[in-house]
């Protein structure tokens, strides 16, 4: 049965589907959905669409809200999923090249530039470990196998069984070549090949940089998708700041027929049986859907970890989301700065990125972890004249912001900043003289205005975990629930939950019947 057979025939249900949530997880399903012709509402709690993507704007400055190093932005093969999902939708960003991924500043003085040139890179670092040349260059060889399978084939939901029998006929080497490393991560990789134990703590931070946890723990196909894709498609700053890429979506989902409404935070999705087919907001209002995507994340969802109110009620737990708890645990937040600062204290010649570690043994230590990032370095429209802005985050835990009284918070609060600026001035002296605008945001303030649990990057392994391979799809075990975003299959990144949000539309397309038949070129 067709869209508009199925719509006259349940006059009640005006949507085909409702997102919870304007992430770029739940962005990308929404798009990709309404560009088949399915009628979309998304349901924001905030504002302003994007989450963790999102931007604000402070006497004259656009501040990234979280994520500022963007991968997904190439021009070639099937990895670069925000240029697809926004060509799907007619839209596009204009974005600027950033020509180092990422400056680390690490303990004892060492300093490595990932540089956008692959070969560039490869010779700084074996000029570090001359010893290791050989399994420098195997490692990664080895995660540009997995990033080539990858790039070769269009990247849908591996729930459907027959884009996956179409997938394997299209390219049956890459199919098989992802399926042999879905179950390894990274560390064990980089033993294989390497030696070196300063070399081996370098391939840590590489790995902790993006996924929060040391190569043990971090899946071989991320790292394969990240420390190539930054040298394939590169890393690319969108223009005007990375809220474009969410306000883009938006006005692309408006043409198609979509709508989101913000200031619209869901309380429950309403089951009828096993079946979700519809969600209550705040404001007592129900909305009814032939199917419900909740981008919010899996506790705030499911529940778990003391969540009181989650989306699903407490008696209605799937038992798969109780296993799903035992495996995985909530990252840790940020401590997060938005800075204004003189231009004089940034030389012209600095780089995007920057990672400061003094000590190996603080790298997954509270505040361990230093990361800087100064986009008007690329993009110099997103300060006033003579202006940059500098944005520096520390991985931090809530509970270590609990229980404090409204005076100590602020305190905390000035304390910590102080120390992570001193930090920054190793690499940029004399910053703290030339901050005309500073903004502090705690993990109390991620959760309160992302709606994340515990304000945390997203879901780690609580354990040593075999890759991807437990990582859970899109479906639910509730009929017509699906999930999207950074607690799906891959995980954090926004390329990462782009994937998730084509993955998802298509699942929910096939069952629609709303797929085209053949596979994007
Ligand atoms: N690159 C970086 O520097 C960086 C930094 C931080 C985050 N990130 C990435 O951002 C990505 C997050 O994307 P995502 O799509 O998973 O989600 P998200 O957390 O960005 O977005 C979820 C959205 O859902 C909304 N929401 C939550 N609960 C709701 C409710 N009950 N009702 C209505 N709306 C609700 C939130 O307000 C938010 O806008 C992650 O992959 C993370 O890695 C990157
Ligand atoms: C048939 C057969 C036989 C088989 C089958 C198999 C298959 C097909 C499979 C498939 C698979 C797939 C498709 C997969 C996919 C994957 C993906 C897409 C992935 C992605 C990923 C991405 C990522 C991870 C990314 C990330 C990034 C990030 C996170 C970033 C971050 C950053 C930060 C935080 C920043 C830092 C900063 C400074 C320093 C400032």
């Amino acid at each position: 049965m067709n869209l508009d057979k199925m719509r006259q025939n349940n006059k009640e249900i005006s949507w085909d589907a409702i997102v919870i949530g304007s992430g770029i997880g739940g962005l990308v399903t929404a798009t990709q959905l309404a560009s088949k012709g399915a009628q979309v509402l998304v349901l924001e709690r905030y504002m302003i669409p994007g989450g963790s993507s999102g931007a604000f704007h402070r006497n004259g400055y656009t501040f990234d809200v979280g994520a500022s190093m963007i991968f997904g932005f190439g021009e070639k093969g099937y990895t670069n999923l925000l240029t697809r999902a926004l060509s799907a939708i007619g839209e596009k960003c204009e974005t600027i090249p950033d020509p180092v991924q990422l400056a680390y500043h690490l303990p004892g003085g060492a300093e490595v530039s990932v540089s956008r040139n692959y070969d560039q890179f490869i010779s700084s670092l074996t000029s570090l470990f001359p010893h290791e040349e050989k399994g420098i260059k195997a490692f990664y060889k080895v995660c540009w196998e997995v990033f080539n399978c990858l790039d070769s084939m269009p990247l849908l939901s591996i729930e459907d069984p027959a884009y996956l029998a179409k997938v394997f006929f299209k390219a049956p080497l890459s199919c098989l070549g992802l399926a042999r490393w879905l179950p390894f991560n990274v560390g064990e990789v980089a033993r294989r090949h390497i030696k070196d134990q300063q070399l081996l703590r370098f391939i840590d931070i590489e790995c902790f940089c993006w996924s929060v946890m040391p190569a043990d723990k971090t899946p071989m196909i991320n790292a394969g998708m990240v420390f190539s894709d930054r040298h394939a498609g590169g890393i690319n700053y969108p223009k005007g700041g990375v809220g474009v890429i969410s306000e883009k979506l938006v006005k692309g989902l408006e043409k198609n027929g979509g709508k989101v409404l913000y200031k619209s935070r869901v309380v429950k999705i309403i089951l009828e049986g096993n079946k979700a087919i519809g969600v209550k907001l705040a404001n007592g209002e129900q909305i009814y859907a032939r199917t419900i995507i909740s981008n919010a994340t899996r506790w705030d969802t499911f529940g778990g970890e003391d969540v009181k109110e989650p989306l699903i009620e407490q008696s209605k737990t799937p038992s798969a989301e109780l296993k799903w708890r035992n495996r995985y645990q909530t990252s840790p937040s940020f401590l997060s700065i938005h800075l204004g600062v003189k231009k004089d204290c940034i030389p012209n010649d600095s780089h995007c990125h920057h990672l400061i570690l003094e000590e190996w043994d603080q790298m997954e230590k509270e505040q361990g972890v230093a990361f800087i990032s100064i986009p008007t370095l690329l993009d110099q429209s997103l300060a006033p004249k003579d202006h940059h802005i500098i944005h520096a985050f520390t991985p931090s835990s809530i509970i270590e912001w609990k229980s404090l009284t409204p005076s100590e918070y602020v305190a905390k609060k000035e304390l910590d900043c102080e120390r992570l600026l001193s930090k920054i001035e190793k690499v940029f002296p004399n910053l703290k003289p030339s901050i005309t605008h500073k903004e502090i945001g705690t993990p109390k303030s991620h959760r309160r205005f992302l709606g994340r649990h515990k304000g945390s990057y997203g879901p780690i392994p609580a354990m040593r975990l075999p890759g991807l391979l437990p990582m859970p799809f899109n479906s639910t075990a509730i009929k017509g629930l699906f999930l999207v975003g950074d607690s799906c299959f891959p995980g954090q990144g926004l390329n990462a939950v782009a994937f998730s949000g084509f993955a998802c539309a298509h699942k929910i397309g096939a069952e629609l019947g709303i797929n085209p038949w053949s596979l994007p070129e």
